[in-house]
Order: C-alpha cells, then structure tokens, then sequence
C-alpha cells in the first residue's frame, strides 16, 4: 500500500532540484489574467509547472489504492491483461518489459493503465477489458479520477488555446469526448532497486518526453527528474504535499508550432533515504482524438503562424495521426521489438528534433 507522506522520509536538500512555477488552479479557473501570464511562462519555457489548489485530493488516494490492490493480484492474473507488443498502452505493464535507453537496459515498473474510454463506458468493454480489482473500482474510483483530471486539464488546454490565439474550443475539439484516444490513467509501482555492492541504480523509466498533450501527474516520492534547457544535467522535481505536477506532451508542442513545451524527463530511484521505499506514482493523461493529425496549426492563429515562418529549419508537419505516433513510441519501448539501438531512437518523439523542443 502506498505509504502516506508524513510516514516517509523527507525529501533530501543536497541533491540538485530544479523549482518548478507553482500555478493556482482555482486562479486559472476564474481566469486571472497574472495567473495565467504565470502558466504561459510555465508552459512555454520548461512545459512543467506545480498546480496548487486543484482539489482532487480523496480521488488520487483512491488511485493508489487501486494501484495497489493490482499490483498485489498474482503474476500471472496480471499478465492475463498485459499491452502486448503492438503499441498498445491500456492494460498491464510489467517491470522489464520496457527498455529505458538505446541499449536495450530495461525498466523496473509496473503499470496499471485504464482507458478513459474503458472507465466512461463500464460496464461495457470499449477498448480491452481489466483485472478484478480495476473493475471493482471503475465507477467508485477511477471514473471520478478521470472525470475530475478531464475537468482541470480541459481548463488548461482551454486558456492556452486562448492564448494562443486559436479560435475558440480549437484545441477541446481535438480532444473530442465522443473520439476515442489514447488518454489514459496510469498507476506506477517501482519498488527500491536491489543492488550488488558497487552496483549503480536502473533508471526506472526512461528519458523521454510524454506523447499527448496534458499529463496531470502526483507522486509522494522523488525521482522524477528534468533536463532543463541550457542545463546539462538531470535535476529532480520535489514532490509537494498537495501539489500535483503538470507537464505538456508532444501533440501541444506540435500544434502550437514549438511555442509550447514538451520537456525531457525521467524517473530514476528516490533519492537519499527514500530510496528504501517502494515509489509510487499516478498519471492522467490527456491525448488527442485518434483521427487528429499532429501538425503545427498555422491556418488558425497567426501567432502559431508566425513562430512557424521564423524557424523554417523546423519540420512541424508529422504527417501522422495522434493514434499512429502514439503506437510507434510505444511500440519502440517494447523490449520484445528490439532490433538495435534504432528501436529506441524509432520510439523517439518531438525530443528527438532538437529544432522542435
Ligand atoms: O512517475 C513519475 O513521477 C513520472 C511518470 C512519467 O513521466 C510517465 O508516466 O510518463
Ligand atoms: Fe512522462
């Protein structure tokens, strides 16, 4: 069970963290004009903010509750609902299945992931069906998760849609609640690294930049680091009480033809004492409809336009749909698929462009 975080060790202050912009929910919300200044300077510098006030607070313990009564269910209950191998990510995730870099190093968490489709549909099956301890929370648990994280990141995607200078609901009709996607919530488990004498920790996930468009995300623990620009090495976000961590994907840096932000980041053990303690962390992801193609909406606003005619070095036309991006990334990380270090290059998105990030 994940632990409560007075019952953990604190954070520690020696190690190199990198402060996010703390933006108020309840600001944006009411739409305060400072407030939202702050969020586009968030979004458009480092594309991570902390988000404060936002309320979903017996919703995310509910999560990890849920999270945590998968993870217990047996092996092989669990594998019976895994992604597979072809660029899937709703299901189960085991702990290794997943390279974290070109070299084909694996990854050390387990996933439990939920469609929103799925959780807005139960009880009929939309796009895979679950473990009994997913089921058994889909309408207590997961719905109000995933409705009350549509709600906030709507609101976001809505004020910087705004801001943009799109026509209105440009960016909410991209993220049609009657299209399916690839949104999604997700539950990680990564328990403490068990190491030989000498021995460096695995990096839990990844580096890599999230393939959506909004990712709502609450940990308890460190681990999660940045590459921030102009910085040259990983720095950790430090989780606080309350506070839930927003970060932009790929499909926001495309449509807004690089203006917005999609970061690096990656999840390696917690650091000092906190190391000993099984991290767990929870995500809604926000992805666009599956039929959006990811491309630089220039036809819609003339700032876009005019970012994308000021660097013609750029490639914002993708030239794929929101559904084929997001399965060959997947796909790429699926250990079961590797070639060489091309699969994992072949999984790479906007981070891979370095004219895009
Ligand atoms: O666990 C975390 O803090 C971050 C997870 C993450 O980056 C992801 O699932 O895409
Ligand atoms: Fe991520």
């Amino acid at each position: 069970m994940p632990h409560s975080a007075s019952a953990l060790p604190p954070f520690p202050d020696d190690v190199p963290t990198h402060p996010l912009l703390i933006i108020d929910y309840k600001l944006i919300k009411a739409r305060d004009s400072h407030e939202i200044d702050r969020l586009w300077e968030a979004a458009t510098k480092l594309g991570f903010w902390y988000l404060k006030n936002h309320g979903v607070i017996d919703e995310v313990d509910a999560m990890f509750e849920m999270g945590a009564e998968t993870m217990a269910l047996p092996m092989e209950e669990k594998m019976e609902f895994e992604q597979g191998d072809e660029g899937m990510s709703f299901g189960y995730k085991a702990a290794g299945a997943n390279a974290v870099d070109a070299t084909g190093q694996l990854d050390t968490a387990e996933f439990i992931n939920v469609a929103k489709d799925d959780a807005l549909a139960y009880p009929t099956p939309v796009r895979r069906t679950y473990p009994s301890t997913v089921n058994a929370r889909m309408e207590s648990t997961i719905r109000p998760f995933i409705r009350r994280s549509l709600d906030i990141n709507n609101t976001l995607l809505d004020v910087l849609n705004d801001r943009l200078g799109l026509p209105e609901r440009t960016l909410l009709a991209k993220h049609d609640m009657e299209e399916w996607s690839g949104s999604e919530s997700r539950v990680i488990k990564n328990p403490p690294p068990k190491l030989r004498e000498g021995e460096h920790p695995c990096v839990a996930l990844g580096a890599h930049t999230d393939f959506g468009s909004l990712s709502f995300l609450h940990n308890r623990l460190g681990g999660l680091q940045v590459l921030v620009p102009g910085v040259e090495s990983w720095q950790y976000v430090k989780p606080l009480p309350g506070h839930a961590i927003c970060n932009l994907g790929d499909a926001m840096a495309l449509f807004s033809g690089g203006i917005l932000r999609s970061n690096l980041h990656r999840v390696v053990p917690p650091p000092g004492p906190q190391a000993a303690f099984t991290r767990w962390s929870l995500v809604y992801f926000t992805r666009p409809g599956n039929s959006v193609v990811l491309r630089a909406l220039i036809e819609d606003s003339p700032l876009i336009r005019g970012a994308v005619a000021r660097t013609p070095e750029k490639n914002f036309e993708t030239g794929s749909t929101s559904l084929a991006w997001f399965q060959r990334r997947i796909r790429g990380q699926r250990i079961k698929n590797r070639t060489g270090p091309e699969t994992w290059m072949a999984s790479r998105g906007t981070e891979a462009d370095p004219a895009v990030t």
